[in-house]
């Protein structure tokens, strides 16, 4: 990492933020738990990770962090949700989900698209961002949503990051948020998605 000191908060409440901190310290980027909310005015950005929506979401309501949560998102500090975390950033779920999001990415999302656990699988992502510095890399994908569509507006710009070869969309970046379908905390031979992040970061700073 460059010589800026930066602080990654990693949502605590629920699913695997010790992946996610265990992957920060291998680029010697300093991570907090962050599970109330005091914690947010520690940090430079915030990463929402997997886990399971419904659990997340009801802790946070039950923990009165929707709000503060909502707020750290719309500050343009980089905020990075994976998987469960993409879930929890989309402004809508398909389907009549109870669930309620954080909202802040444009887009309504189709939870466990690929079907089950049994279904979970690596999976080949092309990459249309240059800034990534690659044209494909493996994924791991685990009971991943996909994003269904993006709703376009004259204030919104949604990039489009990454697809499957079949042509789903599983990674994005609206202004100061990347939401991505897949783990890149679990993957040791692609590391394209943090460094995209950590330059949000510097950019943002
Ligand atoms: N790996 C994950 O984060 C799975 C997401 C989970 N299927 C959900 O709907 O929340």
């Amino acid at each position: 990492m460059s010589a800026i000191q930066i602080k990654v908060g990693i949502l605590g409440l629920q699913g695997n933020f010790l992946e996610h901190m265990n992957a920060l310290s291998k680029f010697n980027v300093d991570s907090i738990k962050i599970i109330r909310k005091e914690d947010l005015q520690l940090i430079d950005a915030l990463i929402i990770p997997g886990g399971e929506s419904t659990t997340i979401s009801t802790i946070a309501l039950s923990m009165d962090l929707m709000d503060s949560i909502r707020a750290f998102i719309s500050s343009k500090k980089p905020v990075w949700g994976t998987c469960a975390g993409l879930i929890m950033l989309s402004e809508f779920i398909d389907g009549n989900s109870e669930i309620k999001t954080f909202g802040g990415l444009s887009v309504i999302v189709q939870r466990n698209y690929f079907g089950s656990q049994l279904n979970s699988a690596i999976r080949t992502v092309n990459i249309h961002d240059k800034d990534l510095g690659k044209d494909q890399i493996k994924a791991i994908f685990i009971r991943a949503p996909v994003i269904k569509s993006i709703l376009n507006s004259p204030l919104t710009s949604i990039k489009i990051l990454g697809t499957l070869e079949s042509g789903e969309i599983v990674a994005v970046r609206q202004g100061n948020i990347l939401a991505t379908c897949f783990h890149p905390e679990l993957s040791d031979d692609d590391t394209v998605f943090h460094e995209y992040f950590f330059n949000m970061i510097k950019e943002s700073k």
